[in-house]
């Protein structure tokens, strides 16, 4: 199925469009990042992040994915350099995926779709004090993108693929302590695309600094298979839907420059 097949599937699910055109909309998320018009910029630094296992605090089912949440009340889980001149700090990581493993991502690459795309939300920490107020500026956030393809088993991932079934219901929350989310970066994080973007669910707003890793990671088929097991559906609704394709489609570049920090 090629992306423009994905993308009329995706009209079948409205929520995930939001509304289509957001007030002032010409920095939304996710793109196509077409790689022959991406511009080396050689000021950008390699990534620094530094996570700390032990702030991880829970993981629960909010009706679009699943979220990993940090204490993000310290210094403790950063994101500094590549293309940010702030401090960021990291307050959840989540994922997106489809319902096969021909497509499921949010960005693409040259119109290539991934079978899933993690992302680790970030928010600046020396301009304001809760996440809450960094999703309304302009450079309050910076999301980490990671493209997942499946092959071998990731065995990092295990500990939450094992929490999944915990978690089937939309609202359901269970502790999760223990997780180094650096375990999900790929080996390579000095090779990304970054741009101006927005959330890429409602309020969609465009207080987003997106860095999509150029290497991917690999998980299994059947570690994939068990986000697919995941339900939209709280456990009173009667009809239960599974959670898959909860990806927005590309969105128009409106005269963006995507900056690369490779050749
Ligand atoms: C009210 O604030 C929000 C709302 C939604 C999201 C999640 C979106 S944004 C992204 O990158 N992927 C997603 O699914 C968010 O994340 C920073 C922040
Ligand atoms: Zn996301």
């Amino acid at each position: 199925l090629s992306a423009q097949g994905a993308e009329r599937l995706m009209n079948l699910h409205p929520m995930w469009q939001g509304p289509l055109a957001v007030p002032g909309g010409d920095r939304q998320s996710p793109i196509d990042i077409v790689v022959r018009k991406s511009v080396l910029d050689t000021e950008l630094k390699p990534l620094k992040t530094t996570y700390d296992p032990k702030t991880c605090q829970q993981i629960w089912n909010n009706g679009y994915s699943f979220l990993v949440e940090y204490d993000d009340t310290t210094d403790k889980n950063t994101l500094k350099g590549g293309p940010l001149q702030d401090t960021f700090r990291l307050c959840q990581f989540h994922f997106h995926w489809g319902e096969t493993n021909d497509w499921g991502s949010e960005h693409t690459v040259d119109r290539r779709l991934f079978p899933a795309e993690l992302h680790l939300v970030h928010w600046n920490a020396d301009r304001y004090s809760l996440f809450e107020e960094a999703v309304m500026e302009d450079n309050g956030l910076a999301v980490i993108g990671v493209f997942l393809k499946v092959g071998k088993r990731h065995e990092g991932l295990q500990k939450l693929v094992d929490a999944l079934p915990t978690i089937r219901h939309k609202d359901s929350v269970v502790e999760f302590t223990c997780f180094d989310p650096g375990c999900l970066l790929p080996a390579n994080t000095d090779d990304y695309w970054t741009y101006h973007g927005s959330l890429t669910t409602p309020p969609l707003t465009e207080s987003v600094t997106w860095i999509v890793m150029k290497q991917h990671i690999e998980v299994s088929h059947d570690q994939l298979a068990v986000f697919r097991s995941l339900l939209f559906t709280s456990a009173e609704e009667e009809v239960q839907k599974s959670m898959v394709n909860n990806f927005r489609v590309q969105q128009p570049l409106r005269g963006r420059t995507v900056r690369s920090s490779f050749t």
